[in-house]
């Protein structure tokens, strides 16, 4: 029984909603050392230098993007990442709202400017005669196009169609669940340089990597429509910067409001800058961080696997037999054949098995009706391909 895991240790890297981590049930315990955690919950802090804690099994993303995480190097290592989709999508459809406002209608200048008559007197005739600087456009009527229609980006769409706009959506990998979620009156048969020629503004919500780095380039800013107004409430990186501030100074694009200022966009003209408030709600928060607690302790618990980023999700509900094996492999031949091998070399009996594959990737799930011994685990542990084993005990709750 040496291997079997009772009490697990979670450390979390940035601020995690309180009332999630007071669902933590008596067999989990919040913040041990380094070498001792079995699992990480991290909003963005970036993890990719980061030494992993030798026990490390899961990473719980309390939020949606991943690009802070180095999913190859878990994934090598037999650790599940997983995050939590559309927990945050409501806030940062919101901020948004907030930045098609506030480029439309000149606000932030504006703000400015009416501070500058502080200690002044007449106020109202200043404001009425310098009012005129700040006239701007309003939304309805306008076209938009949402680059990345998942969660975020289909939330965004159906509000600018609330909003009177003239929607169009590009997603070339649009999933069935979020197509479903999307107002039919969104226009979804244009290219992206349709979009960018003819939109008033652009809004990006696309998860940033290697394929999306620079996804607004020098090449898709010189087809766009003059004047359009840019919205990233995604990634920094999604924009090529130099690009964008040619195509700012040159006047083809108007604006750009950005959740992600850097040294570059702060001084960049006509650019607004946010310091990354799309999921900061409170209920955005709550809600990232009660799906990744619930993840990480049926993951530690009971191996069940929900809304990974690199590997199958598999549930099979909480263990009810002597013991459940899960091993993480590569989705190669013959794996199911060694596992069982194993298994059927002390007789031992499976009650259930399941097999997901991903991405080249697998889960093997086995629910036994007797204990295996420590060197069981060695042996599937030893089975090329294999990265993971873990031997798991019904809760004692
Ligand atoms: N500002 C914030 O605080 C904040 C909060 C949440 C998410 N985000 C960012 O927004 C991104 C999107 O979040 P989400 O929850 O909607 O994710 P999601 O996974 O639900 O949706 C992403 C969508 O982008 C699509 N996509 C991928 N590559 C594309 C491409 N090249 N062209 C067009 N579409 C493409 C996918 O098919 C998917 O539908 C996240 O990856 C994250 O970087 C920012
Ligand atoms: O946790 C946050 O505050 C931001 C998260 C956001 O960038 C995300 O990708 O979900």
């Amino acid at each position: 029984m040496s291997h079997t895991e009772k009490r697990f240790k979670i450390k979390t890297l940035n601020n995690i909603d309180a009332y999630a981590l007071s669902k933590l049930t008596h067999e989990f315990t919040l913040n041990h050392s380094d070498s001792e955690v079995d699992a990480i919950i991290v909003r963005s802090a970036d993890m990719h230098q980061m030494d992993l804690p030798e026990n490390l099994k899961f990473v719980g993303r309390a939020g949606s993007g991943v690009n802070n995480i180095p999913i190859n190097e878990l994934t090598e290592k037999g650790i599940v990442v997983a995050n939590a989709p559309g927990a945050n999508a409501n806030g940062v459809k919101e901020l948004v709202l907030s930045a098609l406002i506030m480029s439309s209608r000149n606000i932030e200048s504006a703000l400015e400017w009416t501070q500058t008559l502080v200690g002044e007197s007449d106020i109202g005739p200043k404001v009425e005669a310098g009012k005129k600087q700040f006239v701007g456009p309003e939304l309805a009527g306008k076209k938009i196009g949402v680059i990345g229609l998942g969660a975020i980006g289909v939330l965004v769409a159906n509000m600018c169609l609330g909003l009177g706009m003239d929607v169009y959506g590009y997603d070339p990998y649009l999933s069935v669940q979020h197509a479903l979620g999307l107002n039919p009156s969104t226009k979804t048969q244009y290219d992206i340089d349709y979009i960018m020629q003819n939109c008033d503004y652009i809004t990006l919500h696309i998860p940033y990597n290697d394929s999306t780095k620079n996804y607004l380039n020098a090449e898709l800013l010189a087809e766009a429509k003059k004047g359009q107004i840019i919205i990233n409430c995604a990634r920094g990186g999604l924009v090529d910067l130099n690009a964008l501030e040619d195509a700012i100074n040159n006047g083809s694009i108007g604006k750009y409001v950005v959740d992600f200022p850097d040294e570059k966009t702060l001084t960049m003209k006509n650019t607004i800058n946010i310091p990354h408030l799309g999921a900061s709600t409170p209920e955005s928060e709550a809600n990232a961080a009660n799906m990744v607690v619930n993840q990480v302790m049926d993951y530690l618990k009971n191996g069940n696997i929900h809304h990974s980023v690199n590997f199958p999700t598999i549930n099979f509900g909480p263990i009810q037999t002597v013991c459940r094996i899960t091993v993480l492999h590569r989705n190669i031949p013959n794996m199911i054949g060694q596992i069982t091998h194993v298994l059927s070399q002390h007789n031992l009996n499976i009650n259930r098995l399941t097999n997901k594959p991903r991405n080249g990737w697998a889960c093997t799930m086995i629910d036994l009706d007797d204990d295996i011994e420590a060197n069981d685990k060695v042996a599937l542990e030893n089975i090329e391909g294999v990265v993971r084993v873990r031997h798991l005990k019904p809760s004692t709750n």
